[in-house]
């Protein structure tokens, strides 16, 4: 099977700091891809990457099958390629309900159709579908700054499911929430249409093994196994990879 977003040979350098090497992936249309591994493997580096907001010294990312690695972030996420971040980014001002439509704006911009309430009315109609599809609605009309970290969370995915990508970047979602807040992530990225892949970084392994279909390893910038949750879960060279632990 073709991949979705292939990343071919990736190397990037932080000064001496060998951050990735060689690095390859291979995403596939709607699968639950993990990139798991002790901290500092490189993972968000990688994720970065494929969001263009690192620029390697070497590789090529392909995204549906042509060569994206000259593309920004706003033209990848054109494409269909849409992330979140460690720590959520969200405009703390707006209500819910208006990050999202912020977030949207965009793509309706770019199809400009006749729509009643224009562009606008669009935006809106999109923000109060994700609310209601991801179960937040309730938290519509909250300052994004006054909801609590996993809505936060929550909300930032929901912004960027709204420019509609068929790759969702998630960078350590389960990070900072507590057990009901995990649970209540993994709800929602199970729910998540099977025409948006997920390519998700995350140290919560169960939340990965509950989650996803395939699961890569890295350490020290390589890549070390990849296969699925049970592969992955008695691989020997996998528990020698996190034998320095994760926090
Ligand atoms: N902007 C930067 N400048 C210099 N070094 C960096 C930079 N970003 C990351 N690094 C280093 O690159 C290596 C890989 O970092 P990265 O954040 O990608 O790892 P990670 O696997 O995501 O770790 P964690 O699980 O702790 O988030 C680490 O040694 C980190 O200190």
């Amino acid at each position: 099977m073709n991949c979705l977003l292939s990343a071919e040979k990736i190397s990037v350098r932080y000064g001496s700091l060998a951050a990735l090497t060689d690095v390859d992936l291979c995403v596939h249309d709607g699968q639950r891809h993990a990139l798991i591994g002790p901290n500092g493997a490189g993972k968000t580096t990688l994720l970065s990457v494929l969001g263009a907001t690192t620029r390697p010294q070497r590789g090529t990312v392909r995204f549906v099958g042509r060569d994206v690695s000259r593309l920004g972030p706003a033209a990848r996420a054109r494409r269909g390629i849409n992330r979140t971040h460690q720590r959520p980014a969200v405009f703390a001002t707006l209500t819910a309900i208006e990050n999202i439509e912020v977030a949207a704006l965009p793509r309706t911009i770019r199809r400009r159709r006749w729509s009643p309430g224009g562009t606008r009315g669009a935006a809106r109609r999109t923000a109060a579908e994700l609310l209601d599809q991801l179960g937040l609605s309730d938290l519509a009309t909250v300052p994004a700054g006054h909801l609590a970290h996993g809505q936060r969370r929550q909300l930032e995915i929901a912004m960027a499911l709204a420019g509609r990508p068929r790759l969702l970047l998630l960078d350590e979602p389960a990070a900072g929430l507590s057990a009901t807040e995990v649970g209540r992530l993994a709800e929602l990225l199970a729910a998540l249409p099977r025409q948006v892949a997920v390519l998700l970084v995350e140290h919560h392994l169960d939340l990965v093994y509950a989650l996803c279909d395939t699961v890569t390893v890295l350490r020290d910038g390589r890549t070390v196994a990849a296969g699925t949750p049970d592969e992955i879960r008695t691989s020997p060279l996998v528990r020698r990879a996190y034998a320095d632990g994760v926090s």
